[in-house]
């Protein structure tokens, strides 16, 4: 992880600048500590307009530094009977007694969903998707989508993540692979943005490969489906020869070299954005992507952008970063942090050599090949070399990497989803993110360089509640590595041998040993 504390730096939200402000927001937390300033569930009015209330109040602080007014209800009344004295008292106490209560029956559904957040005043959880409409005023057309995709109740993630964002909070989240993260941050930009009002862009999306973009804007253009919104995948064609001062775009998707690229180049301009969401942050947080971040980030000039950051792992420091630099920011982690999906069966094979890896890829397809199955390899030369040795076998194989053209990359992903191709050999370039839903196996044939990169491999299959498969290949260099993906595994219910365990933890960065080049092995028909 590169030092990123420069990270944000660009957005004007700085304490001392402000420190008035906070410290009247203490002021209002105070109060709110009373209970008279949360939401109640089933109250179609409260959220809508205290998320409303909220951006407004924070235009104030921002913009214009002037008086926030009316944080206490009760500051502006002048209670002068005595009767009026215990009329008050009454309204207190029965409104302390009903926020007790919703605080309870939040904690109920957190408990129930894996839930857990931290945070000041975290908005209450969604129960259903019909709550958008009562709470929050959503729009028919939004249900309407969910149902025809299928979508018949919110995810733990997106039960917790789409109020928050709601509400205008800023916040980091940890969620397993395939729980709908997407839907979870495109989900309540589409409500906020009531589209066609402005001819900006109004919210970004930054994920780490092509692929991924492409994925998020085919889910955005599904949910707006009947609706005039615009969402723009940042292609290369786009960077480099858009006119972005007339182009509409509600949302943009991009990676974040193909962003600054449009930035430096083409002048883009950032500063009407109203949401940014890092997808895959911790991702973007690494060294190759950093300061592309850094950079992009301080495009956004509008110091009231609300950020959000998603993963399904998601390491300390980059939850500190997070922390320190985010206004108010709310943590939400759903089940454990850093494990993988609990419907993945997880597997470890001991193969020997590279010799043996052949032989044991060979013998899983002769005993069992159920299509499609996803293997990823350590670099671009082994993609190449596996696939050399596959296509000399009787079976549909296709392989992808960063150094093959964007049209050849598309074609390998849209194939494999269509089930023209059975076998996908992959580098990590589609280890994150990438949605293939039926797709029952993944085999490391190379050990994963971390942990992180174990759980985000193995999550491209399990998603959405489904149940699958991952087979991970060792050798003998991989095996001081080995405890560190056992202990991924047990947490998320896999047995792993007892000698594995008492093993000590390696400390490890990134685990990319020099391997033997993929040679054949004996085969059959010989
Ligand atoms: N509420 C829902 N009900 C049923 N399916 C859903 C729901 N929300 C999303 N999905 C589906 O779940 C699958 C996984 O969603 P998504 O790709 O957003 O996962 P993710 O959490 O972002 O995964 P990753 O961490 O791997 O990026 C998709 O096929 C999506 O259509």
């Amino acid at each position: 992880m590169e030092d990123a504390s420069f990270l944000f730096a660009g957005i004007k939200f700085d304490r001392k600048k402000f420190a008035k402000d906070f410290e009247r927001f203490k002021e209002k937390k105070e109060n709110k500590d009373l209970g008279l300033e949360v939401s109640i569930v089933g109250n179609a009015k409260s959220e809508q307009e205290e998320g409303d209330k909220c951006s407004k109040k924070r235009k104030r602080k921002g913009v214009t530094g002037g008086s926030v007014e009316g944080f206490s209800v009760f500051k502006s009344s002048n209670p002068t009977s005595e009767i009026e004295q215990n009329d008050v008292a009454e309204d207190k106490s029965s409104e302390k007694k009903e926020v007790f209560r919703q605080l309870e029956w939040d904690n109920i559904l957190r408990k129930k969903y894996g839930i857990h957040v931290s945070g000041s005043h975290v908005p209450s959880p969604l129960q259903s998707f019909d709550e958008l409409k009562t709470r929050y005023k959503c729009k028919s057309y939004l249900l309407r989508n969910f149902a025809e995709l299928g979508y018949v109740e919110p995810t733990p993630i997106q039960r917790q993540a789409i109020p928050v964002l709601l509400s205008g909070r800023e916040f980091f989240a940890c969620a397993p692979t395939g729980s709908g993260k997407t839907l979870a941050f495109v989900c309540p930009i589409l409500m906020k943005l009531k589209h066609g009002l402005k001819n900006a862009i109004r919210a970004v999306v930054l994920c780490p490969t092509r692929e991924l973009a492409a994925q998020i804007t085919r889910e955005c253009k599904k949910l707006t489906e009947g609706k005039n919104f615009y969402i723009k995948l940042m292609t290369k064609e786009l960077a480099r020869s858009a006119d972005f001062s007339k182009l509409r775009c509600d949302i943009l998707v991009s990676t974040p070299l193909r962003l600054e690229f449009a930035i430096r180049k083409r002048k883009l301009d950032l500063s009407r954005v109203e949401f940014l969401v890092l997808d895959e942050s911790d991702k973007l947080f690494e060294l190759g992507f950093v300061e592309q971040i850094d950079f992009v980030v301080k495009a956004y000039s509008n110091p009231l952008v609300v950020r959000s950051l998603f993963s399904a792992t998601l390491p300390d420091t980059v939850e500190d970063l997070a922390r320190t630099l985010m206004h108010d920011a709310v943590r939400i982690i759903v089940g454990r942090k850093n494990t993988a999906s609990q419907t993945i069966k997880q597997k470890l094979v001991f193969a020997g050599s590279e010799e043996g890896k052949l032989i044991a890829l060979r013998q899983i397809f002769a005993e069992s090949l159920d299509p499609p199955v996803l293997i990823f390899v350590q670099s671009i030369e082994r993609a190449k070399e596996l696939y050399k040795e596959l296509a000399l076998i009787d079976i549909r194989v296709d392989v992808i990497h960063s150094h093959l053209p964007e049209a050849q990359r598309e074609n390998a992903i849209n194939d494999f989803r269509a089930g023209k191709t059975w076998v996908l050999i992959a580098t990590d370039v589609a280890a994150r993110g990438l949605d293939f839903k039926g797709l029952n196996c993944v085999i490391n044939y190379d050990f994963p360089e971390s942990a992180s990169t174990y759980i985000h491999r193995i999550g491209r299959s399990g998603r959405a509640g489904r149940e699958g498969e991952a087979i991970t290949f060792y050798t003998e260099e991989d095996i001081p590595y080995l405890r560190n993906i056992a202990n991924v595994m047990t947490e998320s219910g896999c047995e792993v041998p007892s000698w594995i365990m008492s093993m000590p933890k390696a400390k490890w960065k990134k685990h990319n040993p020099k391997r033997d080049s993929i040679t054949a092995g004996p085969r059959d028909d010989e």
